[in-house]
């Protein structure tokens, strides 16, 4: 045990955790150049393409220092604040943590943010300058922004370069004598914590572990305390670029168990395995169920692609726990699901794979969090909406709530302005302002997370010209004053863009939705109303004028291969609508409310 290290690398997204990672493989000899394909442990396609790194991962590597070899095991740890739960589990697992800035950025919310989950954690903190070699590299200047936040020498901070190699090597001794050997008690009975987990379609779900007491061993039978599930311990091993499979897994070292589990929603992040034999009185601290915070119809753009995407859904689910759903039907869009999602751009991912993988073509309705509703009638009884059309008839309710979120924005003192007024345009509430540096300002909000799903990054980053890092932890659920704004085109309500919005902003939103559903559904034959109402009180009208030409008129006397094609391009265009009563809606239209602002 007294060889082992474990350590995670955590950074703000784009600091160079992945490079630095690939470094480390390389020059431990865990990877050979050939192997070294750029970022290897981003191993999804998606990943690479968006240069982000979802699921985390584990990988060992041995190293001499001083005449002994040491494994050294480098958990890796999402970047993106939808995932902040499993960097908090990875985070769990180690015993120490590179802290990485990129030294022409300086620290963002998340170099803060995992910095804090880290300390609470008690963790060995190693201040590591990255990116030395670029020109715009500011190292004096960064490096006392370290010192100011961690309160540790300059010289503690290490000044690497993940593309060059320059002083990777010195990195690795210091991650040795620096970040100490895991604890525990090797006769206790076994407790490993569950730090991240793999879907695997031939051998079923992998769950990564780190053993905090006892020993894991192949043929075991197991129990995973928090499901209370069973399973045969078919296969324990270490990661290496490949599997290497072992007898057993000793306390204080990092692994993976195979146990023929078919479903990712079987392994809990988080969650702690023990011995069916001799069992773990208590369970590791710390296991959180996830919840979905972000909730959004998807249906097929074609009715009849209804049981292919159910299809979609569920396979997807099998290697994503955190996706939930259930089926339900909107008048406007037929039959559909309502998937739950940690945050956007988990909303995001899924939609692409859905498209990418399994080729579905599908509306995404506007997004929404759950809200808890209740009746005058019953004013103890919290209804759960994960839906604003499921929201009780409003002359009963007694209140709603809605979820808030602790938001970090770190920006340059140049832009506070701007960004404390997009926050209290959002109903922010300030909680703290604190200058990092004399130019670099970390700001504390309270914000109604609804608030942020709409528009919210895309202003940050516009106002701040790109010099805002955003992060979020979610808080508590508060009384509002929310309304349900209703739509109605050619005099039909659209359930699928319904939205819960602040009876303040009700009427704005509802004027900005009906102007922008003007622009972006088309002219037709005849006058189209759309209208906003809150129950039966409209707030809000345009008018789409008829449209009187044939559209083909102009192609009259002419070629008839050119009216062809325009009529054909017209059968594709509107194979992406939508029939509400007589009126074609495309599917832009349904997340017009995410962009009102353009
Ligand atoms: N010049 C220079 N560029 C680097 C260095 N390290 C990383 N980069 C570049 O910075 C960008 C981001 O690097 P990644 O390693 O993907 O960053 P990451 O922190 O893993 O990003 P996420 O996985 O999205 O959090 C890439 O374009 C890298 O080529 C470095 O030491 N020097």
């Amino acid at each position: 045990m007294k060889n082992i290290r474990n350590f995670c690398i955590i950074a703000h997204i784009d600091h160079g955790k992945s490079t630095l990672a690939d470094r480390l493989l390389q020059i431990t000899n865990t990877v050979t150049e050939r192997e070294l394909q750029n970022q290897v442990l981003d191993d999804m396609d998606l990943e690479r393409e968006k240069g982000i790194t979802i699921k985390s991962h584990a990988i060992q590597m041995e190293y001499e220092h001083n005449g002994e070899t040491y494994v050294l095991n480098l958990i890796d740890t999402p970047g993106h604040v939808d995932f902040s739960y499993e960097v908090s589990r990875s985070i769990a697992a180690c015993e120490g943590a590179l802290l990485i800035v990129d030294a022409a950025q300086s620290i963002q919310a998340q170099t803060i943010s995992n910095l804090y989950l880290a300390l609470e954690n008690d963790l060995e903190i190693i201040p590591v300058l990255n990116k030395i070699d670029l020109p715009s590299a500011n190292p004096e200047e960064v490096t006392d922004d370290i010192v100011d936040l961690l309160g540790c020498d300059p010289e503690d901070v290490l000044r690497v370069s993940g593309k060059t190699g320059e002083g990777v090597e010195q990195l690795l001794h210091t991650i040795i004598e620096k970040v100490p050997p895991p604890v525990g008690d090797p006769e206790a009975p076994l407790q490993a914590l569950i730090f991240d987990s793999v879907y695997n379609p031939f051998r079923g779900v992998e769950a990564y572990f780190k053993v905090v007491n006892g020993e894991i061993k192949k043929g075991q039978e197991v129990q995973f305390m928090a499901t209370g599930k069973k399973y045969h311990a078919d296969e324990v091993g270490t990661l290496k670029l490949k599997q290497v499979e072992k007898k057993s897994i000793k306390t204080g070292d990092v692994g993976y168990i195979i146990s023929g589990i078919k479903e990712a929603v079987e392994v809990k992040v988080g969650d702690t395995i023990t011995s069916v034999e001799n069992p773990a009185i208590s369970p590791i601290d710390g296991f959180e169920e996830v919840k979905p915070m972000v909730f959004a119809g998807i249906y097929p753009v074609d009715t009849e692609d209804y049981e292919d995407l159910r299809f979609s859904i569920e396979k997807l689910r099998l290697n994503d726990a955190s996706l939930t759903f259930e089926p339900e039907s909107s008048a406007a869009l037929g039959f559909g699901f309502r998937c739950g999602f940690l945050g956007m751009l988990h909303l995001e991912i899924i939609q692409e794979r859905l498209e990418r993988e399994f080729d579905m073509n599908v509306i995404t309705t506007v997004p929404n969090v759950s809200y808890y509703a209740y009746t005058e009638k019953h004013p103890d009884k919290r209804i759960l909406v994960n839906n604003p059309s499921e929201l009780p008839d409003p002359s009963g309710l007694n209140r709603v709530e809605e979820p808030y979120i602790k938001a970090s924005i770190i920006t340059k003192s140049d832009f506070v302005g701007q960004v404390m007024n997009l926050c209290i345009e959002k109903r922010g509430i300030l909680k703290n302002q604190n200058y990092l540096t004399q130019h670099r300002v970390e700001l504390i909000f309270e914000l109604p997370l609804a608030e942020v799903v709409f528009d919210f990054y895309d202003r940050l980053k516009s106002i701040s010209k790109g010099y805002a890092s955003f992060d979020y932890h979610p808080l508590d659920m508060r009384a509002s004053k929310l309304v349900k704004v209703d739509i109605l085109i050619n005099a039909e309500p659209v359930d699928a863009l319904s939205a819960l919005i602040h009876v303040d902003n009700a009427y704005g939103i509802g004027k900005k939705m009906c102007e922008k559903l003007k622009e972006l559904i088309p002219r037709q034959q005849f006058d189209i109303p759309i209208q906003a109402a809150i129950g039966a009180k409209i707030i809000a009208r345009e008018t789409i004028k008829a449209l009187r030409k044939d559209v083909t008129a102009k192609c009259y006397g002419g070629d008839i291969s050119r009216k062809r094609k325009l009529l054909e391009k017209q059968k594709a265009g509107k194979k992406k609508m939508r029939q509400i009563g007589r009126v074609e809606v495309p599917q832009s239209a349904f997340l017009a409310v995410l962009k009102l602002n353009d």
